[in-house]
């Protein structure tokens, strides 16, 4: 079967650039695509990082004047990835985030930034560089969003577009007065155009004017059509029913592996289960907290933010110290709920430890070490957490949303009694609903032939790529087929 060539485009890539769990899908879609026959390539910003990784380059595209500034399109392969990389370094050779300045706040030409994002994808769509021209155009949350509505307003023939959406919070809404300034005709302002709320919309325009429409899980694709989950757009998700799935996500499983994980203390897997004891110790070790293999640890590795529910778990801290446990939290974000949870390692020594920051080989170990991993969402598209946590043996204990519904199997009675069972839910998202889970966390611990029964189901789960490559592979070929 001839490689069907997909242009994935997006505002960050794992091992470049990362904010989120966005920036670890864009980075691990190419290898796991390539056994489905599908070839990606993926359109990035050149920030210093991705400047820097990039050694030997072909020049693709230039453009003289892209939205005020001159711009390169080049292509390099680097590490295993294939890469078009947008040289504007007017727009993205700045220190520091992707998204905001030092001082917190958003670039004030965000809007431009990321139209010539979406223009270059769009140019790439209508088959503009010979050099390399896709098949399918594959967008990734509001910064490309746009590259639909310039492919539509074309007018020309163009490749196929999906969009998928990460997070449905993150709107990227600007000034109408910007309209001829990102290089859109005035009529593309209405309401089955880019218009939001008299605003542009940037996500909504992927969502009005792409092909197809994907999510990161069935249950979030149908809690985004939902006036509860849409965060606006519930109405417009709904008319659009027919063209919107869910693909869950999966994870590096070569990256996230137990058996030969090189960041943590001691290597195991499904038969070498008891070798967990000594990353546990390990982990309580290095964070400070009592090393004691039978106080419950309960781990936490996240984004700091409102989505992620971690003020439920400041509120109900002393029902899970209550039970005996530990708790080991690795974040960073939002100050106040970083304050919040510092402020009870203050008051709790030896029992809970906080390090604020991003550290890959502390999330590993605290996966390898942790009994439980929390995962308290208020909304969660997939999340790749608890993926992580079924693969290491450290039992998630989750909300009931989002992918976190589908990736967890309840030990509630029933699959106590069968067997089965890979974590914890609970239904309703509020500090009640997580204490009478933790409650419940501790009663499970003390049945330890279940606990291990348990841990070893969640280990055999598969979280790899390998089924929802198939699927986003066969959405590709259904596509091609799209007439313009
Ligand atoms: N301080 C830290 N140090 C080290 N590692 C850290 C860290 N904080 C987070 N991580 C890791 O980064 C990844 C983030 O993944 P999430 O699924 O939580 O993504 P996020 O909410 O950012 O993204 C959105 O996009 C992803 C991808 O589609 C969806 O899964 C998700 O639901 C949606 O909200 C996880 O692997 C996590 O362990």
């Amino acid at each position: 079967m001839k490689a069907l060539k997909v242009l994935s485009v997006a505002s960050e890539i794992y091992p470049f650039v990362k904010t989120g769990g966005l920036a670890d899908v864009v980075g691990a879609l190419p290898a796991a695509l390539a056994s489905e026959g599908v070839a990606v390539t993926t359109l990035v910003p050149g920030y210093p990082a991705v400047m820097a990784a990039v050694e030997s380059s072909t020049e693709v595209y230039h453009y003289a004047d892209l939205f005020g500034v001159e711009a390169r399109l080049v292509r390099a392969t680097v590490q295993g990835l294939d890469l078009l990389v947008l040289d504007a370094p007017r727009f993205f050779d700045r220190a520091g985030n992707p998204y905001l300045g030092a001082d917190g706040q958003d670039w004030h030409d965000n809007p431009q930034r990321f139209a010539a994002l979406s223009r270059v994808a769009a140019d790439l769509g209508l088959g503009r560089a010979p050099l390399y021209v896709p098949d399918v155009v594959h967008t990734h949350d509001w910064q490309t969003g746009l590259t639909a509505a310039y492919l539509h307003y074309s007018g020309e023939p163009h490749a196929p577009t999906v969009m998928t959406v990460h997070n449905l919070a993150f709107q990227g809404q600007f000034s109408p007065s910007l309209l001829s300034a990102i290089g859109l005709p005035p009529y593309a302002f209405g309401m089955d155009g880019v218009e939001y709320y008299g605003t542009i919309g940037y996500l909504k325009a992927g969502l009005q004017l792409s092909d197809r429409i994907t999510t990161v899980s069935p249950t979030y694709a149908a809690e985004i059509r939902t006036p509860e989950g849409g965060m606006g757009f519930d109405g417009l998700l709904r008319s659009r029913a027919a063209v919107v799935s869910g693909i869950l996500n999966g994870i590096d499983t070569t990256t996230w592996d137990p058996a030969t994980d090189p960041l943590i203390a001691a290597p195991f897997d499904l038969k070498r289960i008891e070798a967990r004891a000594a990353n546990k110790a390990a982990l309580q070790e290095r964070l400070g907290l009592a090393i004691d293999p039978d106080a419950q640890l309960f781990g936490v590795v996240s984004r700091l933010t409102w989505q992620k529910g971690l003020d439920l778990l400041v509120d109900r801290l002393g029902i899970l110290l209550g039970t005996g446990a530990q708790l080991a939290i690795l974040g960073s974000g939002d100050a106040t709920i970083a304050e919040g949870l510092a402020y009870a390692t203050v008051l709790n020594p030896g029992r809970v430890a906080m390090v604020n920051g991003y550290n890959e080989g502390l999330a590993h170990q605290i996966q390898a070490g942790s009994d439980v991993i929390l995962v308290p969402s208020r909304f969660e598209p997939c999340g790749l957490t608890q993926l992580c946590a079924l693969r290491y043996g450290a039992i998630p204990l989750v909300a009931r949303v989002g992918g976190l519904a589908d990736t967890i199997i309840d030990a509630n009675e029933v699959a106590r009694a069968a067997g089965i069972g890979t974590g914890i839910q609970f239904g309703s998202v509020t500090p009640a609903g997580l204490e009478a889970a933790i409650l419940r966390a501790a009663e499970l611990w003390r049945d330890k032939p279940y606990w291990q029964a348990m841990q070893k189901n969640a280990m055999k789960t598969d979280v790899s790529w390998s089924r929802p490559a198939a699927t986003y592979a066969a959405l590709y070929r259904s596509m091609v087929a799209i007439p313009q």
